[in-house]
């Protein structure tokens, strides 16, 4: 059965504190929701379009108006079949709509047919930010709900004091931990080697886009065999992830909506499937109803999925899911996650146009 109506919604939570992102400073989370709707309205399917300020080059009015001539012009159809030129988050928005939509059909997720077998649980990337000692209590706190991955930002800025939480969660937790540093591109080769002295015998898997110029990380890893993970490098110069020495490299960190979408996903976690790369999901603070769709992403790319970057529900002073994303991500499958991603609650949706199509 086809979508027979589209109903968009926009949203804005409020964040718990307030989220910078490359010097934006940010309070409420903003985005549009699509419904699609079967003639006689029993089936809905969900996705988001939420293009975040500071990482994306499109406003959300600029993706509103963009989806709306989008609708005007074209059949909502197939995947396969969405034109180019559309932003990623747009592109995200309907790709998830259209899987969502298949899926309640079929009432299967997407990609359930895959040769293999998806992860039975999908660990979570637990983002530690603020000042040492909430760094240290909050660390302690996730350890105990049974998280074992951290991720730490790191600039040339607060390198001594990251340095200082380091040891000190390596002190903790020794080997049971693993430690993820993200850097956000802001160290030259120098100081991501001046700094990669100190680090050398922690936990640390891996450092997140380390250098302002990732043309280098393959002389970075020669001169500190420290591995690099690939985020803003995926978008900014796609071309370079096939260029660096084999080693150089530990993960690719998958932000959907910033990529391009799900396809576009999918195909670079092959490429790091084929190249004995992490594929390690990530988000950009949206709502529950994408956040369960990736955690299903990461459930199907791999039989053990690496700690996924989902814990940015948490920012979110509400979902828009009657069981809000990662509230119970250690009891439910990913199964039930997904589907629970389908259980909407509208009060919080401003209702803003509705299509025939
Ligand atoms: O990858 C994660 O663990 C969470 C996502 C995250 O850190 C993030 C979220 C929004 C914008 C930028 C970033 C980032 O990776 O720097």
């Amino acid at each position: 059965m086809n979508a027979s109506f589209l109903h968009l919604y926009r949203y804005s939570i409020p964040f718990n504190e307030p989220v910078t992102v490359r010097n934006h400073r940010l309070l409420n989370r903003e985005g549009i929701i699509i419904a699609l709707k079967s003639s006689d309205g029993a089936m809905i399917s969900y996705g988001e379009i939420a293009p975040l300020p500071g990482l994306h080059e499109e406003t959300l009015h600029m993706a509103e108006h963009q989806f709306m001539e989008y609708i005007y012009n074209h059949k909502l159809s197939t995947i396969d079949l969405l034109p180019e030129g559309l932003f990623p988050s747009v592109k995200t928005g309907i790709e998830i709509a259209l899987f969502n939509f298949k899926a309640v059909n079929s009432g299967i997720p997407p990609f359930f047919s895959s040769p293999s077998p998806s992860a039975s649980r999908v660990p979570i990337n637990a983002l530690l930010a603020g000042e040492r000692e909430s760094i240290i209590v909050r660390a302690e706190t996730l350890y105990n709900l049974g998280y074992r991955t951290f991720k730490l930002k790191v600039t040339p800025k607060n390198a001594e004091q990251t340095l200082g939480v380091i040891r000190e969660l390596s002190l903790k937790f020794g080997e049971t931990v693993a430690l993820r540093l993200d850097a956000n591109q802001s160290f030259s080769l120098d100081e991501a080697v001046e700094f990669s002295k100190n680090i050398i015998r922690d936990n640390i898997s891996y450092i997140e886009e380390p250098l302002t110029d990732p043309i280098l990380i393959g002389e970075f890893h020669a001169r500190t065999a420290v591995r690099s993970a690939l985020d803003e490098t995926l978008w900014q110069q796609p071309y370079l992830m096939r260029s660096f020495p084999p080693g150089a490299l530990k993960a690719l960190v998958l932000k959907p909506n910033r990529l391009g979408g799900i396809v576009e996903t999918l195909r670079l976690a092959q490429y790091a499937r084929e190249n004995n790369l992490l594929a390690v999901l990530s988000s950009a603070f949206e709502s529950g109803i994408s956040l369960s769709f990736y955690a299903w992403l990461a459930a199907h790319t791999s039989t053990e999925p690496a700690a996924s970057g989902l814990d940015t529900g948490r920012y979110l002073e509400y979902d828009l899911l009657d069981l809000p994303f990662g509230s119970s991500s250690d009891t439910l499958t990913p199964q039930e996650l997904y589907w629970n991603g389908h259980k909407v609650a509208t009060s919080h949706l401003k209702p803003s146009s509705i299509w025939t199509l």
